[in-house]
């Protein structure tokens, strides 16, 4: 993990050549930009932690560009870099309002010190523990509107107490990932960050893997296996899905919070156990309590603090950002050298209501990458059974959101080949969790099974815990 993202902004090549190798050899992650406008575009639509500016760059003055970042971005720290003969311009710089500036040439420990300098004033008043900047590593990761900001702001409150919290967002939002960020900043940040998807796991086998077994505990049982908690020993266990635990088992689970101890399967004897929970839900956990299917008590007890991630539709800053980073991902995947997005397909990105939020943004592009060549178009990007097109099932226009309507409705207007793409969609949206599947399209686990079954559909991760035994997951 790089300590900051610095933007190095100079048409002179070599000077940012040189600047990249020393700050990468201290850690920093460098990006070159040689012009004024390029540079302005990039910070308009990208997080950073510092930009390093030559007074003297084409198309603006690097004081206009200075003032233009200041309007945009005012807490993002710019130095600037000023030549021997041009040291009066370090008096304008400081007024204008740089941060810093070194004169050229430069020495190698004054141009690291000025950035060091420069990312902890910036960063002054979010001390993390963990080494983890929060804020600005929720911006590289989530895209650098002002929602992400908030974000950071609950996270950083959060992140360094033993407190239990509550993720709550619609499918695909990231909240897995928010989930790891907080273990990251943590105290615990050196201790094991733990993921059990309660929504993949039959409740028959929870309880063993959550809390292990003994040897002998049942047929199969041949030797002792630690369960997820005691793996989390000292870290973090994540509970993803936390709504689909069973109510008798909610009550199991109420019981190891309160004692701090689990009972592996087969055992006699409680073992204390020293674990942060975070657990995760994208259905509403208090509506589920409302409705009879959440415990009460047990809300209360994992509600210590809740934190709701932001659906991707509207965020335009951050879809464009997240489709760039995918774009650099399947280009690399892919080998190919797809150079960016069409102005067409960049509007068709803003204005799609992404049900799926950013698991189908990444597959979009995915697929987008393999479809061109050149430029993204909007030709490229396929939002087929997901959005509305002539003959086709409009999805989206029922309600905008995938959890509001449900498969009866779909199969009452559409024939079995809309059904089949419909079911296909999502379990790719749910990365072959059926029963993610099912909750989405508001129907059982076992109607899944019976349609995937009725229709041959099966997705690559649908085999790994299809196919497993009792003895595999153990
Ligand atoms: N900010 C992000 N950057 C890159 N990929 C992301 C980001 N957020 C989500 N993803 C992608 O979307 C997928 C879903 O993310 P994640 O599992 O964190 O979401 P979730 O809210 O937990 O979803 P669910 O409720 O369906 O479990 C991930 O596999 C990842 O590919």
């Amino acid at each position: 993990m790089s300590v900051g993202k610095v933007l190095l902004v100079d048409d002179d090549h070599e000077i940012c050549q040189m600047l990249s190798v020393l700050l990468g050899a201290h850690g920093y992650e460098t990006v070159e930009v040689y012009d004024g406008h390029t540079a302005l575009n990039f910070i308009q639509h990208n997080w950073l932690d510092a930009v390093l500016v030559d007074v003297q760059i084409p198309n603006m003055s690097g004081i206009e560009l200075l003032k233009q970042v200041l309007y945009e971005k005012p807490d993002l720290p710019v130095i600037m870099m000023t030549g021997y003969a041009g040291v009066a311009d370090a008096v304008a710089v400081m007024k204008a309002g740089a941060i810093d500036y070194i004169v050229k040439p430069f020495r190698h420990e004054h141009v690291i010190r000025a950035i060091r300098c420069a990312l902890q004033v910036c960063r002054l008043g979010c001390p993390l523990e963990g080494g983890l900047q929060v804020e600005s590593e929720l911006h590289k990761r989530m895209g650098p509107s002002q929602t992400i900001s908030h974000l950071a702001a609950d996270v950083r409150r959060v992140a360094h107490t033993d407190f239990t919290v509550v993720l709550q967002g619609e499918t695909g939002t990231g909240k897995s990932l928010l989930a790891k960020v907080i273990h990251e900043a943590s105290p615990r940040a050196k201790q094991p960050f733990v993921v059990m998807d309660c929504g993949a796991i039959p409740e028959t086998l929870l309880e063993s893997e959550l809390f292990g077994y003994e040897k002998g505990a049942f047929t199969g049982a041949n030797r002792y296996k630690a369960g997820q908690f005691k793996l989390a020993q000292q870290g973090t266990l994540f509970l993803d899905e936390i709504g689909n635990m069973s109510l008798a088992f909610q009550m199991k689970l109420l019981c190891v919070l309160q004692e701090k101890t689990i009972l592996p399967l087969g055992g006699n004897k409680r073992l204390p156990v020293d674990v942060r929970l975070l657990v995760a839900s994208n259905q509403d956990l208090s509506r589920a309590v409302a409705e009879g299917t959440f415990r009460e008590d047990l809300y209360y007890r994992l509600n210590e603090f809740s934190i709701y991630l932001p659906a991707l539709r509207g965020r335009s800053k951050d879809i464009l950002y997240l489709a760039e980073n995918f774009r650099i991902e399947s280009n690399k995947d892919t080998n190919k050298t797809v150079s960016g997005f069409s102005k067409g397909a960049e509007n068709l990105l803003k204005n799609y209501s992404w049900p799926g939020n950013v698991r189908q943004l990444r597959m979009a592009v995915r697929r987008a990458i393999l479809l061109s060549d050149e430029v993204i178009t909007e030709e490229h990007i396929q939002l087929h059974s997901l959005n509305s097109k002539k003959g086709e099932v409009e999805i989206i226009s029922l309600s905008g959101q995938y959890e509001d309507f449900s498969l009866k409705d779909i199969i009452r207007k559409n024939t079995e080949s809309v059904e089949r793409k419909v079911l296909t969609e999502v379990l790719e949206l749910t990365q072959g969790n059926k029963a993610k599947a099912a909750r989405l399209l508001q129907v059982d686990y076992k109607t899944i099974h019976t349609k995937l079954k009725k229709y041959g559909i099966s997705h690559p991760c649908c085999a790994v815990t299809e196919n497993k035994t009792i003895s595999d997951i153990f």
